[in-house]
């Protein structure tokens, strides 16, 4: 059987690590960080490595809200998805994974636009 993108991620632990760096550039990006003043920043990377172990193919389960019902009401414009799929890209990069699996992620991320834009 193949591996899953979950397996070649190096598991729970080192997506975590990935998830918990992307949110700290994130608030402190400029495109970005006004979206992020005051939210939980520990539970974020919570919920978002829960998101990404399970969407990935891992055994986690995802208790947070659809990617339409957290973003809700938000307006994010393309400009804003573009620099958090930047600081996901630097994020995978730093920790040393594969152009191959980077690829992977940022073709799963930019599948998820309709669900987070201009809701
Ligand atoms: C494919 C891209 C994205 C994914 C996979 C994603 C994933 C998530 C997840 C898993 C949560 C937690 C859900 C919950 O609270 O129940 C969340 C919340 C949030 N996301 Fe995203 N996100 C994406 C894009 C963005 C962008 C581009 C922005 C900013 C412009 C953004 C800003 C936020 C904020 C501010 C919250 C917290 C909402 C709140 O608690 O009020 N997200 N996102």
């Amino acid at each position: 059987m193949q591996d899953t993108l979950y397996q070649r991620l190096g598991g729970a632990e080192r997506i975590a690590a990935v998830v918990e760096d992307a949110l700290d550039r994130h608030a402190a990006n400029p495109l970005l960080a006004p979206r992020f003043r005051g939210k939980d920043l520990p539970r974020l990377k919570q919920l978002g490595t829960q998101f990404f172990c399970m969407g990935s193919g891992g055994p986690q389960h995802y208790e947070g809200r659809s990617m339409r019902a957290a973003h809700a009401g938000m307006n994010i414009s393309e400009q804003e998805f573009m620099a958090a799929i930047d600081d996901i890209v630097a994020s995978l990069q730093g920790q040393g994974h594969a152009p191959s699996v980077v690829g992977e992620v940022v073709g799963v991320l930019y599948s998820m636009k309709e669900e987070v834009l201009r809701t």
